[in-house]
């Protein structure tokens, strides 16, 4: 959520989509229309039993020895193998849950005039609307998101911070800080998985970039042709999602190939390491392809914080990870390069990251 500079790009006509869906539910205007090879397979077929691992962060933070030991394997597992896993027991008071998802629902429920105050611009990340269209043609997802930079305090737009619903603000901070708790102590976990001290990433990352992005999706007479969101790899260093309680799924992440939902376990936050957690940990831990899917006859929403290091901070391989047999994949770079670089792109798959590839072409400036 770097800071962008405003430039006079067209985007074309974007339509809001819980205003397409009230006006005629059954239009699914062609600017959303997937081609062929980007449609989703709605799959029918049971659940598959390979899903995302679950991590119990009570057993983690105050589980008996044998406890912390099996869940530490867990969680070097799901970040080996999946970059994707949920958490139960993360210590977060439900209520609060409960709070940032009315907050963030009623937002969304407002008229589209109200909404519009506080309208992301074209080419820019905060607000609300629709991001990383940066052309006429661009095909659109279908959701409206509403984000917001939070920490450090540099990057908020406050007049992009609704006053209405009344609670909004004050819900978005009190989560907000719950949820970089929660960040921070999974960081300190996962170093450790890596054999590095518990406080490695904290102490790397200086003041922590944090934002927040709400994404609403309204059902879809046509979920067989759109995307709620298109496939992409977040940027950031991890990445903690809260899916609406009784939102049907939607996420999917691709495993082998293949594009794996994400059941929804109640309560618990689905977390997935971000592009900045793959260089860092020079590709042991890797940042995983998602989209999101619609549903023909629920809305559904998700609201996602990204926690990534200080714009200043240089990021490459951690010296600890690159040996033979492990050679050096990324180059070092400036964070606040690379998050410009991700937030004037299109959520492309794992594009972004070739930015920081050793064999890259991309200009850093
Ligand atoms: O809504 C979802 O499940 C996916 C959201 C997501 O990947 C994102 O906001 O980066
Ligand atoms: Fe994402």
């Amino acid at each position: 959520m770097a800071p962008v500079p405003i430039s006079p790009i067209n985007v074309g006509h974007i339509d809001d989509v819980q205003e397409l869906r009230k006006s005629g539910p059954a239009t699914i205007p062609e600017r959303f229309v997937r081609d062929m090879t980007e449609r989703p397979t709605l799959d029918t077929a049971p659940p598959s039993p390979n899903t995302v691992p679950v991590i119990d962060f009570s057993r983690l933070v105050k589980g008996n020895k044998e406890e912390h030991k099996s869940e530490m394997l867990e969680l070097t597992r799901a970040c080996e193998e999946w970059g994707f896993f949920q958490v139960i027991n993360h210590g977060i008071d439900l209520s609060m849950l409960k709070s940032i998802e009315k907050v963030a629902k009623d937002f969304f429920m407002l008229p589209l005039d109200e909404k519009q105050k506080h309208q992301m611009l074209p080419g820019t990340v905060q607000g609300y609307g629709q991001a990383f269209v940066f052309s006429e043609d661009q095909k659109l997802d279908w959701c409206n998101m509403f984000a917001l930079g939070l920490e450090p305090h540099f990057i908020r737009v406050p007049k992009l911070w609704p006053t209405e619903p009344l609670k909004f603000s004050e819900t978005v901070e009190i989560y907000s800080g719950e949820v970089r708790k929660l960040c921070q102590h999974l960081l300190e976990y996962i170093a450790m998985t890596l054999n590095l001290r518990a406080d490695f990433f904290e102490e790397m990352f200086g003041v922590a970039v944090q934002a927040i992005r709400m994404n609403y999706y309204p059902p879809c007479a046509r979920p067989d042709l759109v995307l709620g969101l298109s496939p992409h790899s977040d940027g950031s260093a991890l990445t903690v999602l809260q899916q609406g309680k009784g939102s049907p799924g939607g996420l999917q992440i691709l495993k082998d190939s293949k594009w794996v939902p994400v059941q929804p376990v109640p309560n618990a936050f689905v977390i997935n390491i971000g592009d900045t957690l793959e260089v860092l940990t020079n590709g042991k831990y890797k940042s995983v392809e998602h989209r999101a899917v619609t549903d023909r006859e629920k809305d559904r929403l998700s609201i996602v914080t990204f926690y990534a290091p200080s714009y200043e901070t240089e990021l490459g391989p951690i010296p600890e990870l690159v040996d033979e047999n492990n050679p050096c994949k990324y180059r070092t770079y400036n964070h606040g390069e690379y998050s410009k670089h991700y937030v004037t792109s299109k959520l492309q798959g794992k594009k972004t990251l070739e930015f920081a590839k050793v064999e890259s072409k991309i200009a850093t400036s």
